[in-house]
């Protein structure tokens, strides 16, 4: 059954992921408020080995404190010639504190070191196939839990290209679009990205 909300509370510091969870949630007229609405809350650690335990120690802490029912994001990207790394580690893959620029740094160093190949898309040298994967978890005071998930295909690419979204969206090429999803307009981002999946699949288990 759907809450009958009109504000969400989304257990995340990631201002990128909070513009995208606003503007997905704004045709639904729900309202998406953040960590940043509760800076007194403890960091959470994310010591979870899958993206799906991890969404879940992040919603249930927000739950425990505040006794109100809370969405979490985990998500990261899986890149074939790396065995899947950075995954569960993505926001910390250069170290910490978490720096999108460092990681997509070591990210294409990786790769080169390598000499990882996936192809060519026109000119574009393509260095592996890759995928964002997002998993959500929902839970509610009474301790009802609803979880989802979603994936984007694509392929990384040495190049930096786009100004929008964030973290490692300027090296992910997605070759329907011939463009990275940092180049992708925010609406079509919020169409067809991992984030974008989990979320309508969460929401049909809302309507169910
Ligand atoms: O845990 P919260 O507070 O939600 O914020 P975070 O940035 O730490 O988020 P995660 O722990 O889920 O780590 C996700 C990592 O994967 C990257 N990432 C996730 N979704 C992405 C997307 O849509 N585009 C580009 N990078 C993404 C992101 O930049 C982080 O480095
Ligand atoms: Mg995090």
């Amino acid at each position: 059954m759907r809450p009958e909300t009109s504000t969400i509370i989304v257990a995340t510091k990631n201002r990128g992921k909070a513009k995208e969870f606003a503007a997905m949630f704004a045709p639904l007229g729900i309202e998406v408020q953040t960590l940043a609405d509760y800076p007194e809350l403890p960091d959470i650690v994310e010591d979870g080995d899958t993206f799906a335990a991890n969404a879940l120690i992040k919603a249930r802490a927000v739950v425990d404190r505040y006794g109100i029912p809370a969405l979490a994001d985990d998500s990261g990207l899986c890149v074939d010639a790396l065995g899947g790394a950075p995954g569960v580690y993505s926001a910390r893959y250069a170290g910490e504190p978490s720096d999108d620029s460092a990681n997509n740094a070591k990210l294409i160093a990786e790769l080169r070191r390598l000499g990882s190949q996936a192809g060519t898309d026109g000119q574009q040298p393509l260095l592996s196939a890759a995928r964002f994967v997002c998993a959500l978890a929902y839970v509610e005071p009474g301790g009802r839990v609803l979880q989802a998930e979603g994936a984007c295909e694509g392929y990384i690419v040495a190049d930096a290209r786009g100004l929008h979204g964030f973290g490692y969206d300027p090296h992910f090429y997605l070759p329907d679009f011939g463009a990275t999803l940092a180049e992708l307009a925010p609406e079509d981002k919020n169409r067809i990205s991992h984030r974008a999946k989990a979320l309508r699949q969460l929401i049909s288990f809302w309507e169910e």
